[in-house]
Protein backbone atom coordinates (compact mmCIF):
# COMPACT_ATOMS: atom_id res chain seq x y z
CA UNK A 1 0.00 0.00 0.00
CA UNK A 2 1.07 3.48 -0.67
CA UNK A 3 -0.89 5.84 0.64
CA UNK A 4 -0.61 9.41 0.64
CA UNK A 5 0.07 10.06 4.42
CA UNK A 6 2.81 7.32 3.73
CA UNK A 7 4.63 8.71 0.47
CA UNK A 8 4.06 12.17 2.49
CA UNK A 9 6.25 10.91 5.36
CA UNK A 10 8.63 9.35 2.98
CA UNK A 11 9.56 12.44 1.27
CA UNK A 12 9.66 14.75 4.43
CA UNK A 13 11.85 12.36 5.61
CA UNK A 14 13.98 12.71 2.29
CA UNK A 15 14.03 16.03 2.59
CA UNK A 16 15.32 16.37 6.29
CA UNK A 17 17.91 13.78 5.60
CA UNK A 18 19.05 16.45 2.64
CA UNK A 19 18.70 20.21 4.65
CA UNK A 20 19.80 18.18 7.62
CA UNK A 21 23.42 20.46 8.14
CA UNK A 22 21.05 23.50 6.90
CA UNK A 23 20.22 26.46 8.53
CA UNK A 24 17.94 29.61 7.86
CA UNK A 25 19.62 32.70 7.69
CA UNK A 26 17.55 34.13 10.54
CA UNK A 27 19.68 35.08 13.60
CA UNK A 28 18.45 32.30 15.73
CA UNK A 29 19.87 29.52 12.87
CA UNK A 30 15.93 27.94 12.50
CA UNK A 31 16.95 23.97 10.80
CA UNK A 32 16.52 24.45 7.16
CA UNK A 33 13.60 21.72 6.84
CA UNK A 34 11.22 24.08 8.85
CA UNK A 35 11.09 25.75 5.35
CA UNK A 36 10.03 23.22 2.94
CA UNK A 37 7.68 21.74 5.35
CA UNK A 38 5.92 25.23 5.71
CA UNK A 39 5.74 25.61 1.86
CA UNK A 40 3.82 22.43 1.63
CA UNK A 41 1.62 23.34 4.40
CA UNK A 42 -0.02 26.51 3.26
CA UNK A 43 -0.39 24.97 0.27
CA UNK A 44 -2.74 22.45 1.51
CA UNK A 45 -3.80 24.30 5.06
CA UNK A 46 -4.27 27.90 2.88
CA UNK A 47 -4.68 26.97 -0.82
CA UNK A 48 -6.40 23.89 -0.15
CA UNK A 49 -4.23 22.24 -2.41
CA UNK A 50 -4.56 18.54 -2.08
CA UNK A 51 -2.90 16.82 -5.03
CA UNK A 52 -0.18 14.74 -2.89
CA UNK A 53 2.25 15.55 -5.96
CA UNK A 54 2.43 19.05 -5.61
CA UNK A 55 2.77 18.90 -1.82
CA UNK A 56 5.83 16.41 -2.39
CA UNK A 57 7.43 19.00 -4.76
CA UNK A 58 6.89 21.69 -2.22
CA UNK A 59 8.63 19.60 0.71
CA UNK A 60 11.41 18.70 -2.09
CA UNK A 61 11.72 22.10 -3.74
CA UNK A 62 14.39 23.23 -2.54
CA UNK A 63 16.70 19.97 -2.37
CA UNK A 64 18.65 20.07 -6.01
CA UNK A 65 19.38 23.79 -5.64
CA UNK A 66 20.73 23.46 -2.12
CA UNK A 67 22.06 19.89 -1.54
CA UNK A 68 23.66 16.71 -3.04
CA UNK A 69 20.34 15.81 -4.77
CA UNK A 70 19.80 15.12 -8.59
CA UNK A 71 17.07 14.94 -10.78
CA UNK A 72 17.84 11.50 -11.64
CA UNK A 73 17.55 10.60 -7.92
CA UNK A 74 14.27 12.37 -7.36
CA UNK A 75 12.62 10.66 -10.47
CA UNK A 76 13.85 7.42 -9.25
CA UNK A 77 12.50 7.95 -5.78
CA UNK A 78 9.15 9.88 -6.55
CA UNK A 79 8.41 9.38 -10.10
CA UNK A 80 8.69 12.00 -13.08
CA UNK A 81 6.00 14.34 -12.08
CA UNK A 82 7.64 14.95 -9.07
CA UNK A 83 10.89 15.36 -10.06
CA UNK A 84 10.06 17.71 -12.98
CA UNK A 85 7.79 19.86 -10.84
CA UNK A 86 11.19 20.30 -8.25
CA UNK A 87 13.16 21.06 -11.63
CA UNK A 88 10.44 24.18 -12.96
CA UNK A 89 11.34 25.62 -9.62
CA UNK A 90 14.98 25.11 -9.44
CA UNK A 91 17.44 27.79 -10.25
CA UNK A 92 20.31 27.32 -11.89
CA UNK A 93 23.17 28.20 -9.50
CA UNK A 94 26.04 28.30 -12.06
CA UNK A 95 24.66 31.72 -13.24
CA UNK A 96 25.73 35.29 -11.52
CA UNK A 97 23.13 35.87 -8.43
CA UNK A 98 21.32 39.12 -10.64
CA UNK A 99 20.89 36.78 -13.72
CA UNK A 100 19.13 33.90 -11.64
CA UNK A 101 16.64 36.41 -10.35
CA UNK A 102 16.02 37.74 -14.16
CA UNK A 103 15.39 34.38 -15.18
CA UNK A 104 13.07 33.41 -12.48
CA UNK A 105 10.94 36.71 -13.38
CA UNK A 106 10.84 35.91 -17.35
CA UNK A 107 10.15 32.02 -16.75
CA UNK A 108 7.65 32.36 -14.13
CA UNK A 109 4.82 32.59 -16.77
CA UNK A 110 5.80 29.33 -18.59
CA UNK A 111 5.69 26.90 -15.85
CA UNK A 112 3.05 24.25 -15.35
CA UNK A 113 0.35 25.10 -12.73
CA UNK A 114 1.36 22.91 -10.23
CA UNK A 115 5.34 24.34 -10.56
CA UNK A 116 2.97 27.71 -9.95
CA UNK A 117 1.52 26.77 -7.06
CA UNK A 118 4.74 25.77 -5.12
CA UNK A 119 6.54 29.13 -6.35
CA UNK A 120 3.22 31.03 -5.00
CA UNK A 121 3.68 29.35 -1.15
CA UNK A 122 7.66 29.44 -1.33
CA UNK A 123 7.27 33.46 -1.89
CA UNK A 124 4.74 33.89 0.44
CA UNK A 125 6.37 31.97 3.10
CA UNK A 126 9.65 33.74 2.45
CA UNK A 127 7.79 37.09 2.64
CA UNK A 128 6.12 36.35 5.97
CA UNK A 129 9.75 35.17 7.16
CA UNK A 130 11.16 38.25 6.34
CA UNK A 131 8.44 40.19 7.93
CA UNK A 132 9.29 38.39 10.90
CA UNK A 133 12.94 38.50 10.94
CA UNK A 134 15.78 40.40 8.63
CA UNK A 135 18.31 37.77 7.82
CA UNK A 136 21.68 38.04 9.39
CA UNK A 137 23.67 41.12 7.12
CA UNK A 138 20.37 41.86 5.40
CA UNK A 139 19.67 45.94 5.31
CA UNK A 140 15.81 47.02 5.37
CA UNK A 141 16.24 47.89 1.79
CA UNK A 142 17.39 44.63 0.47
CA UNK A 143 14.41 43.62 2.56
CA UNK A 144 12.45 45.49 0.38
CA UNK A 145 14.05 44.68 -3.54
CA UNK A 146 13.10 41.22 -2.00
CA UNK A 147 9.25 42.44 -1.97
CA UNK A 148 9.87 44.66 -5.05
CA UNK A 149 11.58 41.22 -6.91
CA UNK A 150 8.99 38.55 -5.50
CA UNK A 151 6.10 41.00 -6.68
CA UNK A 152 7.70 40.22 -10.52
CA UNK A 153 8.08 37.03 -10.01
CA UNK A 154 3.67 36.74 -8.32
CA UNK A 155 3.23 38.80 -11.56
CA UNK A 156 3.85 35.76 -13.68
CA UNK A 157 2.19 33.02 -11.46
CA UNK A 158 -1.71 34.87 -10.95
CA UNK A 159 -4.65 33.06 -12.35
CA UNK A 160 -3.05 29.73 -10.22
CA UNK A 161 -4.73 30.50 -6.65
CA UNK A 162 -6.70 32.85 -5.59
CA UNK A 163 -6.43 32.42 -1.89
CA UNK A 164 -2.74 32.45 -2.23
CA UNK A 165 -2.20 35.21 -4.40
CA UNK A 166 -4.47 37.61 -2.26
CA UNK A 167 -2.36 36.62 0.46
CA UNK A 168 0.42 37.58 -1.21
CA UNK A 169 -1.26 40.85 -2.33
CA UNK A 170 -1.86 41.77 1.32
CA UNK A 171 1.91 41.52 2.11
CA UNK A 172 2.71 43.53 -1.27
CA UNK A 173 0.50 46.06 -0.36
CA UNK A 174 1.74 46.51 3.26
CA UNK A 175 4.91 47.51 1.86
CA UNK A 176 3.61 49.74 -0.63
CA UNK A 177 4.75 47.59 -3.55
CA UNK A 178 2.13 47.67 -6.55
CA UNK A 179 1.32 44.59 -7.65
N1 LIG B 1 13.17 35.33 4.14
C1 LIG B 1 14.14 34.47 4.46
N2 LIG B 1 14.72 33.70 3.48
C2 LIG B 1 15.68 32.84 3.84
C3 LIG B 1 16.09 32.70 5.19
N3 LIG B 1 17.04 31.74 5.22
C4 LIG B 1 17.20 31.29 3.98
N4 LIG B 1 16.40 31.95 3.12
C5 LIG B 1 16.34 31.72 1.67
O1 LIG B 1 17.02 32.79 1.06
C6 LIG B 1 16.52 32.93 -0.30
C7 LIG B 1 16.34 34.41 -0.56
O2 LIG B 1 17.58 35.05 -0.42
P1 LIG B 1 18.34 35.64 -1.66
O3 LIG B 1 19.58 36.30 -1.16
O4 LIG B 1 17.38 36.47 -2.47
O5 LIG B 1 18.69 34.39 -2.59
P2 LIG B 1 19.87 33.32 -2.54
O6 LIG B 1 19.90 32.74 -1.15
O7 LIG B 1 19.43 32.33 -3.57
O8 LIG B 1 21.13 34.00 -2.92
C8 LIG B 1 15.24 32.13 -0.40
O9 LIG B 1 15.55 31.04 -1.23
P3 LIG B 1 14.44 30.19 -2.03
O10 LIG B 1 13.51 29.56 -1.07
O11 LIG B 1 15.20 29.31 -2.97
O12 LIG B 1 13.56 31.22 -2.84
P4 LIG B 1 13.91 32.39 -3.87
O13 LIG B 1 13.90 33.64 -3.07
O14 LIG B 1 15.26 32.09 -4.46
O15 LIG B 1 12.82 32.33 -4.85
C9 LIG B 1 14.96 31.74 1.06
O16 LIG B 1 14.32 30.47 1.22
C10 LIG B 1 15.47 33.50 6.19
O17 LIG B 1 15.77 33.45 7.37
N5 LIG B 1 14.51 34.38 5.77
MN1 LIG C 1 12.30 27.87 -1.12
Amino acid sequence: MNSDATLLLETVHFAAEKHRNQRRKDPEGTPYINHPVGVARILSHEGGVSDVEVLQAALLHDTVEDTDTTPAELEAKFGPVVARIVQEVTDDKSLPKQERKRQQVEHAPHCSRQAKLVKLADKLYNLRDLNRCTPVGWTAERVQEYFVWASEVVKGLRGTNSALEQKLEELFKQRGVQL
